[in-house]
């Protein structure tokens, strides 16, 4: 959207002046008008004194002039409102098409910065938005990665300091140390949960680590210590937040979250069962061809249905792990429902500022990740985050998306497979609604 620059009164230079000098004069909201450069909207209003100068200027002329400029004005409002209401529309199910045609929606007005590595305001380069965990030498101190080993974590215990020598390497103000999680995204694996993560990253009271740490499932052996290694450093203002997706699914991993902090908060993305499971054997099926492993790789119609019984095969990992009533009944043995946000994943994908609005309330920051924070990227089909770069300065932003590996595209799916798969949802869905006291429209 251009907005036109307001042309002030000026005082006149030649008095055979025939052309007529604009005076905007500012509006009351919802009336046709021009934008000036802060946004107000101003009605064209010629000058009486001008027009009693004017002769040749009949009150027939300016009546058709004005009708033409206020029809021009109505026109240009039309394209702004169109254009800021990217995302307004609700989509569902696997629909890769566009929500916006129209050119993507920049606002100005995201407060939030670019986090330097560490969760200050600075500047990260590269594609990730906010604070990379910190990986490699120098920071492994004296007492090896083992000192705590595996023992369920104290109240209090959550700060655990760095070593001297990594405190003093990462953060010469040593204000910032490692902490444990306060929260955990604990999946969907393929429902959304990076964007997730990369979004609540935002917030200035909020640190995330960058790699999956997959700590309670495959590097529990390591020991604690190595668990907060793989945290990013943070601010005693700051939470930290990491996500594994593969939580979810796996038979031991609540019992020892449990151990490790009863009261920690607990975030499950969950995204409808059928776009989720093929989105997963998208996945699966192109790292298996990366790595040579199968080729041709079989349809997913081939994988979910059993060709002996022609029923879906539910041991098939990508269709099981979309049985969400069963793997949250295992978390519930060990935590309470109001331990536990459940994030609509199809939501984020289409109205992110929505799930974020209710991440922060439910980790008790401030709203900060609001709508003007998101921009529709036309060329990857989803939001990506549009925000000040502080290193640039004057007011720049800068446009931030999820990596190349979210949003693939999925192959059709037979109708019949599909109905099949409806059927068999159906009734884990239902107990899944019933768990947690809501309804998604998976139907
Ligand atoms: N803003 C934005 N940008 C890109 N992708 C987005 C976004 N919001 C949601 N999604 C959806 O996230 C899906 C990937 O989910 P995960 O991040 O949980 O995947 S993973 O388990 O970590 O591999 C990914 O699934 P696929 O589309 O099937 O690839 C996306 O649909």
């Amino acid at each position: 959207m251009h907005h036109q620059q307001p042309q002030r009164n000026q005082p006149q230079q030649h008095k055979k002046q025939t052309y007529v000098m604009m005076q905007y004069t500012p509006l009351a909201t919802g009336s046709a008008g021009q934008f000036d450069t802060y946004g107000r909207v101003h009605q064209f209003v010629p000058p009486p004194a001008i027009v009693a100068r004017c002769p040749k200027l009949t009150r027939y002329k300016m009546l058709g002039f004005l009708a033409v400029a206020m029809l021009s004005l109505v026109l240009l409002a039309f394209t702004a409102a169109r254009t800021s209401r990217v995302g307004d529309s609700v989509f569902r199910g696997d629909d890769h098409s566009l929500p916006n045609r129209g050119g993507a929606a920049v606002s100005p007005m995201c407060n939030l910065v670019v986090q330097d590595e560490a969760g200050a305001p600075g500047g990260a380069e590269g594609e990730v938005v906010g604070n990379a965990g910190l990986d490699g030498a120098g920071l492994q101190g004296p007492g090896g990665r083992d000192s705590i080993g595996t023992a369920p974590l104290n109240r209090g215990q959550n700060e655990v300091h760095v070593y001297p020598s990594e405190r003093y390497e990462t953060d010469p103000s040593r204000r910032r140390i490692k902490r444990f999680p306060t929260a955990i995204v604990i999946g969907a694996r393929k429902a959304g949960t990076r964007a997730v993560l990369r979004f609540v990253d935002l917030h200035p009271d909020v640190v995330t680590s960058k790699r999956e740490p997959h700590f309670f499932d495959r590097e529990y052996n390591q020991g604690l210590e190595w668990y907060r290694h793989e945290m990013p450093l943070s601010l005693p203002s700051q939470i930290t937040l990491e996500k594994t997706p593969n939580y979810l699914v796996d038979w031991d991993v609540p019992k020892r979250v449990y151990s490790f902090n009863e009261s920690i908060k607990l975030i499950l993305i969950v995204r409808e069962p059928i776009s989720r499971a093929v989105s997963d054997y998208v996945q699966l099926k192109e790292r298996a061809i990366k790595n040579g492993r199968a080729q041709p790789f079989p349809d997913f119609e081939e994988l979910a249905i059993d060709p002996s019984t022609g029923a879906v095969d539910k041991s098939y990992a990508p269709v099981k792990r979309s049985l969400y009533s069963r793997h949250l009944e295992r978390w519930l043995a060990f935590f309470n429902l109001s331990q536990i946000l459940v994030v609509d994943g199809d939501n984020i994908r289409y109205r992110p500022w929505e799930e974020m609005a209710k991440v922060e309330k439910f980790l008790g920051l401030s709203h900060q990740v609001k709508q003007d924070c998101f921009v529709f990227n036309e060329t990857k089909g989803f939001f990506c985050v549009n925000i000040r770069d502080q290193k640039k300065g004057n007011g720049a932003t800068v446009e931030k998306c999820l990596s190349e590996s979210k949003g693939r595209v999925h192959p059709p799916i037979d109708p019949v497979v599909r109905s099949k798969l409806k059927a068999f949802y159906r009734p884990f869905n239902k107990r899944f609604f019933y768990r947690i006291g809501r309804t998604f429209p998976w139907d």
